[in-house]
């Protein structure tokens, strides 16, 4: 099977988790928590490409205070279901150095990828570390590190859309989708 009619079977055999207007009141709750939270601090904002390109593009415009913004990238899943080493593509620069960092990303999963995160931009000197994510994964295991703000909570189980990838494809999808438990 080529990867489009995959890609394609993988959706149809899905179940939706948060329907695209849930995504959107969610991501707007954020925005309202961030605008309480951080206005007057002109932050850094640091999207984690490439989960978090969705949620940044849709948050941004809600921000209401003036802000600096950066990427990074790094990725421990790849195409695969498991995470594995963090895979540094673009890490944090000097830019971080005195600064209050607000660092956005798709999904706070096993946790390993915004601890990893945190733990390089406040040894770059950072004045403050500020998190929000648009999802959260229950798990009774405990995190490395939590999220400070964050829209959505999500089972245990792989999902895509909404930046999330599944084999590298659907973070295009405007909801979030779960591989249908057999
Ligand atoms: O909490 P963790 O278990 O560390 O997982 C969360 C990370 O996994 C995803 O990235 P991924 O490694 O899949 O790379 P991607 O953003 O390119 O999809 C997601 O965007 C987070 O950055
Ligand atoms: O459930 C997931 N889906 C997509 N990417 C991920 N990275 C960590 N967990 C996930």
């Amino acid at each position: 099977m080529n990867s489009d009619l995959q890609a394609k079977s993988i959706l149809d055999q899905a179940e939706i988790l948060i329907p695209a207007e849930q995504v959107q009141t969610a991501v707007a709750n954020i925005a309202c928590k961030l605008n309480a939270a951080l206005t007057g601090t002109c932050p850094l904002v640091l999207s984690v490409m490439g989960g978090a390109v969705v949620f940044t593009g849709q948050l941004l415009p809600q921000l209401t205070f003036p802000l600096d913004f950066d990427y990074i990238h790094v990725s421990r899943y790849g195409n695969s279901q498991e995470g594995g080493s963090l895979n540094w593509k673009v890490e944090p620069r000097e830019n971080v150095s005195g600064r209050i960092v607000l660092v956005l990303d798709d999904l706070l999963d096993e946790g390993e990828t915004l601890a990893a995160i945190r733990q390089r931009v406040m040894a770059l000197g950072a004045s403050r570390f500020y998190s929000a994510v648009f999802a959260v994964k229950q798990t009774k295991k405990i995190r490395p590190v939590h999220a400070d703000f964050f829209g959505v909570e999500l089972p245990c189980r792989f999902v895509f859309g909404f930046g999330m990838d599944i084999q590298g494809k659907w973070r295009n999808l405007p909801a979030v989708y779960a591989l249908r438990e057999k």
